[in-house]
């Protein structure tokens, strides 16, 4: 029983002195599930958000830009593995982690069950989604679980170079053609709303933030860093010379921010519920490639287990 306060305290101390947790540490049950939780989602995002851009790699239009994609692609890969091995430390389980996503029980991030129509939906994945990953993510990068917090400061690095391709492509789709310069837009207008759902509900209906908060998992509400990302976003857009499909979205001097309209909080939890437009085919995708892959872990379990006997 003392033993168990004691360690209750070592916890609530760390928590307090802004130090990290590490896997040896002793952590309240809750804690424990709502970093899986999060991290789980986390990395499934990282491997599902591979399909919509993924879509896009045998069309590219240059060399130039399928080398990017590629590298692109792969480190979504790299991060989704990084994540895994994150929520190991807590106990969790890769292949049970893979059976929840592919049985819809654990949740990935709604933007990634939307299509990906033309080259510039590439364009506008990496400037609007990898900007608001980065946006979410940066802060992360504090969070009280070390191995999270880590895994989050390289992930940043590498999302930072996605988001610039991204707008690097974009800029150069605008030096172009009239018809290229629709088709940007025409993305733009498709990816922003869905992009602004990628920060969670709002405050008032986000079961988890409060408590994420004071365990200091979480550094910002979700209003707080989606109010960031528009801050952030619309000078990039006059930049870029497009617009956000949003009537409401101006500069509020009082408030020293942007304000903008309603998010569709109805479209983003039809979403989640697995009804957007590609949730079926996402999911169909991840659970194909598991199984096409089964021979894979066979074999590395059989060549670990003749290396042991040797
Ligand atoms: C902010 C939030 C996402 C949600 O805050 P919380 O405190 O955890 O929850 P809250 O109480 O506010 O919500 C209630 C419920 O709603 C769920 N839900 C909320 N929002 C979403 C959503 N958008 N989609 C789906 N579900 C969502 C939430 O899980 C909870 O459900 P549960 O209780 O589990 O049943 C947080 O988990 C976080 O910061 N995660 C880390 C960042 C991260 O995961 N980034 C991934 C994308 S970036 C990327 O992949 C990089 C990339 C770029 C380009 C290409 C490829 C890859």
């Amino acid at each position: 029983m003392t033993a168990t306060v004691s360690l209750e305290e070592h916890f609530e101390h760390t928590i307090e002195r802004d130090q990290r947790i590490e896997p040896r540490d002793w952590v309240p049950e809750g804690y424990r599930k709502t970093m899986i939780r999060q991290i789980a989602q986390h990395a499934h995002s990282e491997i599902i958000g591979m399909q919509p851009e993924g879509n896009w790699i045998t069309r590219a239009p240059s060399l130039r830009r399928k080398a990017i994609l590629l590298a692109k692609v792969q480190d979504e890969a790299g991060h989704g593995l990084y994540l895994y091995s994150a929520a190991a430390t807590l106990g969790a389980d890769r292949a049970d982690l893979t059976d929840k996503l592919i049985n819809g029980k654990q949740k990935y991030s709604s933007i990634f069950n939307y299509p990906t129509l033309t080259f510039a939906d590439v364009g506008v994945i990496g400037w609007l989604v990898d900007g608001a990953a980065i946006c979410n993510q940066v802060p992360l990068c504090r969070s009280s679980y070390g191995p999270y917090a880590r895994a989050m400061i390289r992930i940043c690095k590498e999302e930072s170079f996605h988001q610039r391709q991204g707008y690097e492509l974009l800029m150069t789709m605008m030096k172009g053609t009239d018809q290229q310069r629709e088709m940007v837009q025409e993305a733009v207008n498709r990816w922003w709303w869905p992009s602004l759902m990628m920060f969670g509900p709002p405050d008032a209906d986000s079961p988890n933030t409060a408590q994420s908060m004071a365990w200091k998992i979480k550094r910002h509400t979700n209003d707080e860093l989606r109010q960031r990302f528009v801050d952030m976003s619309v000078p990039q857009a006059e930049a870029l010379g497009v617009t956000f499909p949003d009537p409401d979205l101006k500069w509020n001097a009082a408030r020293g921010h942007y304000d903008f309209g309603a998010v569709d909080w109805d479209e983003f939890k039809n979403v989640l519920k697995g009804n957007g437009p590609c949730n079926a085919s996402r999911i169909a995708h991840r659970r194909r490639a598991h199984e096409d892959g089964a021979w894979v872990r066979e074999a590395a379990v059989a060549h670990a287990e003749k290396k042991e006997r040797k």
